[in-house]
């Protein structure tokens, strides 16, 4: 199997008018790895995804994925990738079978009402084919959603917030599965979650993004042990509100009290009623 990587993004920024939402981003992502785009709101994750999509154009910078420049022939990529994203909604009038049908023809697949049903019985949709995909809950149209990312076996699967607004039974299922699939397809995913715990039972890989800008990156294990932290949620709140360390792992106990005592202090604007 070859080990290139599977996205490659370098220098890639984004200005909306005055705002700045990435700024020199560069990364890659590697073949058959989970890797997660972290940061805070306004971060610039759904940005990245969506420039990797071909949906948003970058104002400078390259994006490669699966070894083709998505700014100069992104269609030949995009056959062989796919999305999930709790923002963007499946027509809501067309029941869930009408969804995966329309997806599955634009996408070409083959045998294509066998590759409903196969899908619809992994992911417990089969008794909501025939129902309108507005009438669904949240969770239920977070699973149609993600059927219908999976119907082409994208090598490349972008998830934005997979388990947003889900309740925590329905959010390890759909985490479970995740993880089931790709051990079994092998395909390379790519997620912008707000689940740290999520992150550390899927990711092999963190980036970390703050202001548009990558910060850290590593293995959530890795960046637990050099923030000197229990998870990597309070990595990510140490980088939220006081920003990267150089990768000091030599970080004393009195370095990481006093990182403790700043850490649970709120926000100046919380006080400032
Ligand atoms: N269409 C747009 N026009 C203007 N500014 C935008 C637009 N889309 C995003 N931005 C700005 O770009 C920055 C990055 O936004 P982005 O949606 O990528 O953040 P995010 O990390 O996905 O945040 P969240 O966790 O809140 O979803 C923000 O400052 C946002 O206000």
């Amino acid at each position: 199997m070859s080990t290139a990587p599977i996205v490659v993004v370098e220098e890639l920024t984004k200005r909306f008018d005055t705002v700045v939402a990435l700024d020199h981003v560069s990364f890659a992502v590697a073949p058959g790895s989970t890797t997660a785009l972290l940061g805070g709101n306004g971060a610039g994750k759904t940005t990245t995804l969506s420039i990797l999509l071909g949906l948003l154009l970058p104002t400078s910078g390259r994006v490669t994925v699966l070894g083709i420049d998505m700014l100069r022939h992104r269609h030949a990529a995009l056959a062989r990738m796919n999305f999930s994203s709790p923002y963007v909604d499946l027509p809501r009038r067309l029941s869930v079978r009408e969804n995966l049908t329309v997806y599955g023809r634009l996408y070409g697949v083959a045998r294509l009402r066998d590759r409903i049903v196969a899908l619809s019985d992994e992911l417990h949709i089969t008794d909501l084919l025939d129902r309108p995909l507005g009438q669904l809950s949240a969770g239920q149209r977070t699973r149609v959603a993600l059927a219908k990312s999976l119907l082409n076996d994208p090598l490349l699967l972008l998830l934005d917030e997979p388990t947003a607004s889900l309740d925590p039974d329905s959010g390890d299922w759909i985490r479970a599965y995740l993880e089931v699939y790709q051990q079994r397809s092998g395909a390379t995913i790519l997620l912008a979650s707000h689940n740290m715990a999520e992150v550390e039972r899927l990711c092999d890989h963190v980036l970390m993004l703050r202001d548009g800008r990558i910060v850290d990156t590593g293995a959530p294990a890795a960046l637990i042990a050099r923030y000197g932290r229990q998870t990597l949620e309070e990595v990510f709140i140490h980088i939220a509100r006081r920003g990267a360390t150089t990768g000091d792992a030599s970080a004393t106990t009195e370095d990481t009290a006093d990182r403790d005592a700043a850490d649970v202090q709120p926000p100046a604007r919380t006080l400032a009623r």
